[in-house]
């Protein structure tokens, strides 16, 4: 299918733009790390002068010109530590943008289609979160993270082979004691806060989640007269939350002001191995200060990498997240890979001018055959052995309890999920879950979401370059003409947050004037008068099957009203199909569907 093959062209110039995109923000990070690494030579380079510089001074030398050497290297690293710094700034964020953004590209193509499937794993509340927060996680993970502790680790080794080539002894100290603080210290914090960190995200996660469910469910609490009750709760839980925080937030200062004491006493067993070997003779007295000094900005630089190591744990769950969803993009590819394959080999069987015995037949003609399907990670099968036909116009009905797999059966038809077992075929053609697959139908459910905008516009949502004139008419087909002219604004009146300016069956009136304008051939009906009083529901009822006249309607329902109307009747129970016929026919033949009948609509009976 053309479909597949230009996705699949398009999304190899994806992974080799990303490949490209990778090496390149590699070789970027690689020379910001050179350039910090400068920059903090360049940072003990300076203080390493300046302690010369002063101590040669305070000797008092004869003329200026004997210490003019230093006076010009300081200048000289003093500029260079600041040129280098802004050129790791730069290089830095750019790498890191670059890795962002073609981050965020790879995600989006692989987690566009599942947003859109409401049956994903993935919701569209997440996917802001992780487009948003988590791969800016990822930006200061690499910033704040790994940045520090390459340059970190290089400062490391040039600092201990220094010192090594004066003392190896002292260098083994040296290199077990700044160790600690670059590796021990925040391996510590890490593994020694992981269980405080996993109290305190959880108790955070629990309040939140009571807020939100009590926001949803404010009036019961209201009407309860129990809000007070559940403020002090509330509040408890996040003082709870806040004092598992504070103590994190106090551990993590201790840790800090560990490492600096640490550093502040390395800073001191420098100056005293300085002395030392001025004392032996193999250094000058002016380079005690010079070396104890040069030291400072090489500790800091293991400091600083140090707390942003305990800080990762975040961070990198944000990573996790991100390659969780990642997983679930490509387990989908593979989902929609597969279901293609099967619409290739449906098309090959059609070259042969059949499928199975029957002609290919119209475009819009949709057939089930023994199809299943279960869920993943179930052991049965929610949809067994369906056989369905609706050659177009045809009127089918679906009704069964409560998880009979009414919606199941809906998705199947919206191309939403591929059978795991039999074919769902669409003209011939296999329903396959992909980016077009509600191509062919249009749904009308139980809540259309009416946006906060005209009347119009929420109508046109389908169809934005419909004129006036397709509008008006899909608003008489609706039963909405005289609501239309009774408003001042007519149909530039707004709806208001979620359609709050009209009434339950006008909601309903006005999606289904939205579905009208769509102009599919197949439209399903999810139990679109569901909440409506028995009049209005009727009166819905009549305008929808008028307005529809001649398409296909597959119409999940619990009620027996308007069953006259349907040309077939299907029953479904544990996934099932039990009982299938026309009113008149049930009528006749099951007690089972007598009893319904009469029980729905006493009148009639
Ligand atoms: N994502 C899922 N994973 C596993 N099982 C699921 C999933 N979605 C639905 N089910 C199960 O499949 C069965 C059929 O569900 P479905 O929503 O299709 O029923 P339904 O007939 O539409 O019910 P209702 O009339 O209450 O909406 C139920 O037992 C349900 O628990």
């Amino acid at each position: 299918m053309t479909f597949t093959s230009t996705g699949r062209r398009g999304s190899g110039r994806a992974a080799s733009q990303t490949r490209a995109a990778r090496r390149g923000s590699t070789a970027k990070l690689a020379l910001a790390a050179l350039l910090g690494l400068g920059a903090l030579l360049c940072a003990a380079a300076l203080l390493y002068t300046s302690g010369h510089l002063i101590s040669s001074s305070a000797l008092r030398p004869e003329n200026v010109l004997m210490v003019y050497v230093p006076i010009v290297l300081v200048r000289t690293f003093g500029f260079g530590k600041a040129v280098m710094q802004y050129l790791e700034r730069l290089a830095g964020h750019s790498a890191a943008l670059r890795v962002l953004s073609s981050l965020r590209g790879r995600l989006y193509r692989l987690v566009e289609p599942l947003a859109a499937r409401p049956r994903s794993r993935v919701r569209t509340g997440d996917m802001l979160g992780l487009m948003a927060e988590d791969i800016e996680r990822v930006q200061q993970l690499l910033l704040r993270f790994a940045l520090p502790a390459l340059i970190a680790a290089a400062a490391y080794t040039v600092g201990i082979a220094a010192i090594g080539r004066l003392d190896p002894g002292f260098a083994v100290f040296m290199a077990c004691y700044a160790g600690y603080l670059l590796l021990g210290a925040p391996a510590l914090a890490l593994l020694g806060g992981r269980e405080r960190r996993r109290r305190a995200r959880q108790a955070r996660r629990r309040a939140y989640t009571e807020l939100t469910d009590a926001v949803f469910g404010m009036q019961d609490w209201m009407l309860s007269g129990r809000t007070r009750e559940w403020l002090a709760r509330f509040a408890e839980q996040r003082r709870h939350a806040a004092a598992l925080e504070g103590g994190l937030r106090r551990r993590a200062w201790r840790m800090h002001w560990l490492s600096q004491c640490l550093s502040g006493v390395a800073i001191i067993l420098l100056s005293l191995w300085a002395g030392g070997l001025a004392q032996q003779g193999a250094i000058g007295p002016t380079w005690i200060a010079a070396i104890a000094l040069a030291g400072m900005p090489l500790l800091e630089a293991l400091i600083r990498s140090g707390d942003a190591t305990a800080r990762v744990t975040d961070d990198a769950a944000a990573l996790r997240r991100l390659r969780d969803t990642e997983l679930e993009g490509e387990r989908l590819a593979a989902d929609d890979a597969r279901s293609a394959a099967e619409a290739a080999a449906a098309d090959a069987a059609l070259a042969g001018h059949e499928v199975d015995g029957h002609a290919a037949g119209h475009p819009c003609e949709l057939r089930l055959e023994r199809v299943c399907y279960r869920y993943p990670g179930e052991t049965g099968d929610t949809l067994r052995d369906l056989e369905l036909h609706a050659p177009p116009g045809k009127r089918i009905a679906v009704l069964g309890r409560s998880g009979a797999g009414k919606s199941t059966l809906l998705s199947l038809l919206q191309g939403e999920l591929a059978p795991t077992a039999g074919r769902a075929l669409l003209g011939g053609h296999p329903l396959w879950a992909g980016a077009d697959s509600q191509a062919h139908c249009a749904v009308l459910g139980q809540q259309p979401h009416l946006f906060d905008t005209t009347l119009a516009a929420n109508i046109r949502i389908g169809r934005p370059e419909a004129d006036d004139a397709a509008v008006m008419r899909a608003v008489r087909l609706a039963g909405l003409e005289p609501l239309v002219e009774s408003l001042p604004m007519g149909l530039r009146t707004r709806v208001l947050e979620g359609g709050r300016r009209f009434s339950g069956g006008e909601r309903q009136r006005i999606a289904l004037a939205r579905v009208i304008l769509l102009d599919r051939p197949i439209v399903l009906l999810d139990e679109p008068a569901v909440g409506l009083d028995p009049r209005t529901e009727q009166a819905l009822l009549r305008t929808l099957l008028q307005a529809l006249e001649g398409r296909t309607l597959i119409w999940v329902t619990h009620h027996l009203t308007g069953m006259e109307a349907m040309d077939e009747i299907v029953f479904i129970d544990e996934g099932a199909i039990t009982l299938r016929g026309t009113h008149r026919q049930l009528l006749q033949s099951s007690a089972h569907y007598r009893r319904l009948y009469r029980l729905d609509r006493p009148a009639a009976g």
